[in-house]
C-alpha cells in the first residue's frame, strides 16, 4: 500500500533551504513520501539553488527513491524515498554551493542505512551562510558524537566562491538508534584557537591580518587565555582564490563554540577577523552550551534520539524554531523551550528539551 504523502510548506518561519533539507532527511528516515511546496519563498531568489538540488538528488540516490519536479528554480518537489542503502554516492553542486549543507541533508539518511556509506561531496568547502567544513569537523562532529553519530571527513580539496571545486569524502557507519544528550553545564572557556587562511593568488599577509585582528578583539574581553589562530597559506589542496577565518572555543565541560567569517571583495582582512571574533564572543558571553549555529543543526538528532535530550542555549534562533517546527510536524518528537531560571543564567539562556521519537534502523 502506498504511504500517504505529507505536505510541507517551505515558506514557514525562516522560509529557507533548511526546511527542505530537514523535511527530505526525515522523509528518508521514515521511508514516507513528502511534497514540499513554496520552497525558499522567503528568499530573494526563491526555489531550489544548485546546492539544494544536489542534496535532494543525493538522498534520492541513497534511497533508490523517486524525485519529481526538482530542477534549479523549482518551488515544489515530491520525494518518494525507497529503502536507504549504504554504498558510495556522489553529489556535485557544480558551483560553490556548500558541501557542509550536502552533508546536513544526507547524514541522517546514512545513519539509518542498511550498511556503511561513502559520500563524495563536491562544491564549496568554505561558503557563506553555511558551516565552513572546518566547523563541521571541529565543532559539529565532536558534539554530534554524543548522540552516537560517528563519521570521518576527509577534505580532499578546498573550494571557494565563485568557482567551487572543493571535495570532501565522508564515511558514515549506520546506527541502530541514537542516544539522547544532556548539555546543560557550560563550565569555563579553557581554550581558544583557530585558523586564518588564504588560497590561490591572495597574499599570505591577509591571513596574518585576519588572525592579528581577531586576537586583538578577543583580548579586549578575555585576558587570561593563550589564543592561537594559525595563519595558513592553502597550497595544493585548494581550488581558486579565497580567504577566511574560523575561531573555536572549548569549555571545561566539553562544549565547543565558533565564530567565523570569509573574505569578500573590497572588505579589509582585519574586518573579516574582527567579525569572526565578535561572533565568537557573542556566542560565549551567554552560558549556553552551543553557539547560534549548532543549535539548529542538533534539532534533528534530538528528534530522532531515543529518550529525552536537554541543551542549554543562548537566544533561540529562528532557524532553530523552524527546525523544531519541521521536526514536530514530521516525527512524534516533542520539544519544549523554556527560559533557564537558575543562578548561572544571568544572561539570556534557554533549555531546549526534546522527547525524541526513538527512530530505529530497520536493517540492523
Ligand atoms: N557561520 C556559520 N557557522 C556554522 N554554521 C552556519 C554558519 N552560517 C550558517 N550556518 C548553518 O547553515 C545552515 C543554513 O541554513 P539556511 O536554510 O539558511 O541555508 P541555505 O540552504 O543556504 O538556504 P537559504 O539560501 O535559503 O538560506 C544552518 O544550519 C546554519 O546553522
Amino acid at each position: 500500500m502506498a504511504a500517504t504523502t505529507f505536505e510541507m510548506d517551505g515558506s514557514v518561519m525562516e522560509g529557507g533551504g533548511q526546511i527542505l533539507r530537514l523535511s527530505a532527511a526525515l522523509s528518508c528516515v521514515h521511508g514516507s513520501p513528502i511534497k514540499i511546496n513554496k520552497i525558499r519563498a522567503g528568499r530573494s531568489t526563491p526555489g531550489l539553488r544548485p546546492q539544494h538540488l544536489s542534496g535532494l538528488e543525493l538522498v534520492r540516490d541513497m534511497t533508490d527513491g523517486n524525485l519529481e519536479g526538482a530542477v534549479v528554480g523549482s518551488t515544489e518537489i515530491t520525494l518518494t524515498p525507497g529503502k536507504i542503502k549504504g554504498g558510495s554516492h556522489v553529489a556535485d553542486t557544480q558551483t560553490a554551493g556548500s558541501v557542509a549543507l550536502l552533508l546536513q541533508v544526507s547524514l541522517p539518511c546514512a545513519l539509518f542505512a542498511g550498511g556503511p556509506s561513502e559520500l563524495c561531496l563536491k562544491g564549496g568547502t568554505n561558503a557563506e551562510m553555511a558551516p565552513q567544513i572546518d566547523y563541521t569537523v571541529k565543532v559539529f562532529k565532536p558534539i554530534v558524537e554524543k548522540f552516537g553519530v560517528y563519521f570521518d571527513c576527509d577534505v580532499k580539496m578546498r573550494g571557494y566562491y565563485p568557482k567551487g571545486g572543493g571535495e570532501v569524502v565522508v564515511k558514515v557507519n549506520p546506527v541502530k538508534e541514537l542516544s539522547p544528550v544532556n548539555m546543560t553545564e557550560r563550565g569555563n572557556i579553557t581554550k581558544i584557537y583557530g585558523r586564518a587562511f588564504v588560497a590561490g593568488v591572495l597574499p599570505f599577509k591577509l591571513a596574518k591580518d585576519m588572525s592579528t585582528a581577531a586576537v586583538r578583539t578577543i583580548r579586549k574581553e578575555i585576558k587570561d587565555l593563550y589564543i592561537n589562530i594559525q595563519a595558513l597559506q592553502e597550497k595544493d589542496k585548494a581550488c581558486g582564490n579565497g580567504n577566511g577565518i574560523i575561531i573555536i572555543a572549548e569549555s571545561s565541560t566539553g562544549c565547543i563554540f565558533a565564530g567565523s567569517s570569509l573574505g569578500k571583495k573590497g572588505v579589509y582582512a582585519d574586518k573579516v577577523g574582527v567579525e569572526a571574533a565578535e561572533m565568537l564572543l557573542r556566542n560565549i558571553r551567554h552560558t549556553g552550551c552551543v553557539d547560534e549555529f549548532l543549535q539548529d543543526q542538533l534539532i534533528i538528532y534530538m528528534a530522532l534520539a531515543k529518550g529525552t535530550s536537554r541543551i542549554r542555549t543562548g537566544p533561540v534562533t529562528l532557524h532553530t524554531q523552524t527546525a523544531i517546527h519541521v521536526a514536530e510536524q514530521l516525527t512524534t518528537a516533542k520539544f519544549s523551550v523554556t527560559k533557564a531560571e537558575d543562578e548561572s543564567s544571568s544572561s539570556e539562556t534557554y533549555i531546549i528539551e526534546c522527547h525524541g521519537m526513538g527512530a530505529s534502523n530497520p536493517s540492523l
